[in-house]
Protein backbone atom coordinates (compact mmCIF):
# COMPACT_ATOMS: atom_id res chain seq x y z
CA UNK A 1 0.00 0.00 0.00
CA UNK A 2 1.13 3.62 -0.83
CA UNK A 3 2.13 6.25 1.84
CA UNK A 4 -1.33 8.39 1.40
CA UNK A 5 -3.40 5.31 1.73
CA UNK A 6 -1.29 3.88 5.00
CA UNK A 7 -2.15 7.44 6.89
CA UNK A 8 -5.63 7.05 5.48
CA UNK A 9 -6.11 3.91 7.65
CA UNK A 10 -4.25 5.27 10.21
CA UNK A 11 -6.89 7.80 10.55
CA UNK A 12 -9.61 5.73 9.97
CA UNK A 13 -8.60 3.46 12.79
CA UNK A 14 -8.35 6.33 14.96
CA UNK A 15 -11.45 7.67 14.14
CA UNK A 16 -13.34 4.63 14.43
CA UNK A 17 -11.73 4.22 18.32
CA UNK A 18 -14.16 7.03 19.61
CA UNK A 19 -17.12 4.10 18.76
CA UNK A 20 -15.37 1.51 21.28
CA UNK A 21 -17.57 0.33 24.11
CA UNK A 22 -15.08 0.22 26.76
CA UNK A 23 -17.02 1.07 29.94
CA UNK A 24 -14.94 -1.03 32.26
CA UNK A 25 -11.31 -0.99 31.12
CA UNK A 26 -11.89 2.35 29.42
CA UNK A 27 -9.11 1.25 27.14
CA UNK A 28 -10.38 1.95 23.44
CA UNK A 29 -9.05 0.26 19.89
CA UNK A 30 -9.52 0.95 16.63
CA UNK A 31 -8.78 -0.93 14.09
CA UNK A 32 -8.99 -0.76 10.17
CA UNK A 33 -9.01 -3.81 7.90
CA UNK A 34 -8.14 -3.72 3.97
CA UNK A 35 -9.56 -6.70 2.02
CA UNK A 36 -7.51 -7.59 -1.00
CA UNK A 37 -10.58 -5.42 -3.25
CA UNK A 38 -9.68 -2.91 -1.17
CA UNK A 39 -12.88 -2.95 0.73
CA UNK A 40 -12.51 -1.58 4.09
CA UNK A 41 -13.79 -2.38 7.48
CA UNK A 42 -13.77 -0.38 10.59
CA UNK A 43 -13.79 -2.56 14.03
CA UNK A 44 -13.63 -1.89 17.95
CA UNK A 45 -13.57 -3.35 21.07
CA UNK A 46 -16.71 -4.54 22.42
CA UNK A 47 -16.60 -5.12 26.35
CA UNK A 48 -19.53 -6.98 28.50
CA UNK A 49 -20.53 -7.03 31.99
CA UNK A 50 -19.01 -10.69 31.81
CA UNK A 51 -15.91 -9.59 31.39
CA UNK A 52 -14.98 -12.23 29.21
CA UNK A 53 -16.93 -12.12 27.00
CA UNK A 54 -15.33 -8.65 25.56
CA UNK A 55 -14.44 -8.78 21.72
CA UNK A 56 -11.30 -7.06 20.72
CA UNK A 57 -10.83 -3.98 17.69
CA UNK A 58 -9.15 -6.57 15.41
CA UNK A 59 -11.76 -9.28 15.63
CA UNK A 60 -14.77 -7.26 15.16
CA UNK A 61 -12.67 -6.03 12.21
CA UNK A 62 -11.69 -9.29 10.72
CA UNK A 63 -15.74 -10.86 11.72
CA UNK A 64 -17.30 -8.34 9.99
CA UNK A 65 -15.83 -8.67 6.98
CA UNK A 66 -16.00 -12.39 7.20
CA UNK A 67 -19.30 -12.09 7.60
CA UNK A 68 -19.47 -10.39 4.26
CA UNK A 69 -18.11 -12.57 2.53
CA UNK A 70 -14.33 -11.46 2.33
CA UNK A 71 -11.77 -14.08 3.20
CA UNK A 72 -8.58 -12.33 1.81
CA UNK A 73 -6.61 -9.49 3.47
CA UNK A 74 -3.67 -6.92 2.72
CA UNK A 75 -3.62 -4.88 5.51
CA UNK A 76 -4.59 -3.96 9.28
CA UNK A 77 -4.10 -1.00 11.38
CA UNK A 78 -4.77 -0.71 14.78
CA UNK A 79 -5.08 2.15 17.35
CA UNK A 80 -4.95 2.68 20.85
CA UNK A 81 -4.25 5.65 22.95
CA UNK A 82 -1.13 4.13 24.57
CA UNK A 83 1.83 5.40 24.88
CA UNK A 84 3.63 3.07 22.47
CA UNK A 85 1.88 1.40 19.62
CA UNK A 86 -0.24 -1.08 20.84
CA UNK A 87 0.28 -4.74 20.85
CA UNK A 88 -2.61 -6.80 19.93
CA UNK A 89 -3.37 -9.49 22.24
CA UNK A 90 -3.00 -13.41 21.48
CA UNK A 91 -5.92 -14.63 20.75
CA UNK A 92 -6.35 -11.76 17.50
CA UNK A 93 -3.16 -12.35 16.58
CA UNK A 94 -4.71 -16.35 16.19
CA UNK A 95 -7.54 -15.04 14.11
CA UNK A 96 -5.49 -12.83 11.74
CA UNK A 97 -3.00 -15.84 11.34
CA UNK A 98 -6.63 -18.07 10.20
CA UNK A 99 -7.32 -15.33 7.18
CA UNK A 100 -3.74 -13.84 6.61
CA UNK A 101 -0.88 -14.67 5.02
CA UNK A 102 2.21 -14.59 6.96
CA UNK A 103 3.86 -11.78 4.95
CA UNK A 104 0.53 -9.27 5.91
CA UNK A 105 1.75 -5.96 7.27
CA UNK A 106 0.71 -4.80 10.37
CA UNK A 107 0.53 -1.27 11.40
CA UNK A 108 0.18 -0.38 15.12
CA UNK A 109 -0.35 3.03 15.96
CA UNK A 110 0.30 5.19 19.40
CA UNK A 111 -2.21 7.43 20.88
CA UNK A 112 0.38 10.43 19.64
CA UNK A 113 -0.10 8.82 15.73
CA UNK A 114 3.65 7.84 16.10
CA UNK A 115 2.96 4.03 14.51
CA UNK A 116 5.25 0.73 14.11
CA UNK A 117 5.45 -1.62 11.22
CA UNK A 118 5.26 -5.13 11.64
CA UNK A 119 4.24 -8.84 9.46
CA UNK A 120 1.96 -11.34 10.80
CA UNK A 121 4.67 -13.56 11.39
CA UNK A 122 6.52 -11.16 13.13
CA UNK A 123 3.95 -11.24 15.55
CA UNK A 124 2.83 -14.65 15.82
CA UNK A 125 5.69 -16.72 14.40
CA UNK A 126 5.42 -20.99 13.61
CA UNK A 127 1.82 -20.19 14.08
CA UNK A 128 -0.84 -23.23 14.34
CA UNK A 129 -3.06 -23.03 11.20
CA UNK A 130 -4.43 -25.30 9.27
CA UNK A 131 -1.40 -26.60 7.05
CA UNK A 132 -1.26 -28.43 10.08
CA UNK A 133 -3.96 -30.45 10.78
O1 LIG B 1 -4.98 -4.97 20.58
C1 LIG B 1 -5.87 -4.86 21.44
C2 LIG B 1 -5.61 -4.87 22.82
C3 LIG B 1 -6.65 -4.75 23.69
N1 LIG B 1 -7.92 -4.60 23.23
C4 LIG B 1 -9.03 -4.36 24.17
C5 LIG B 1 -9.60 -5.50 24.94
C6 LIG B 1 -10.22 -4.78 26.12
O2 LIG B 1 -11.50 -4.24 25.76
C7 LIG B 1 -9.30 -3.60 26.36
C8 LIG B 1 -8.32 -3.81 27.50
O3 LIG B 1 -7.71 -5.04 27.40
O4 LIG B 1 -8.59 -3.43 25.15
C9 LIG B 1 -8.19 -4.56 21.88
O5 LIG B 1 -9.35 -4.39 21.47
N2 LIG B 1 -7.16 -4.73 21.03
ZN1 LIG C 1 -7.27 -9.08 20.94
Amino acid sequence: MCEKDKWIEIARAQATKENAYVPYSKFPVGACLITEDNQVFTGVNIENASYGLTNCAERTAIFKAVSEGHRKFKQIVIAGNTDTPISPCGACRQVMAEFCEPSMPVTLVAGDGSTLDMTLEQLLPYSFTEKQL
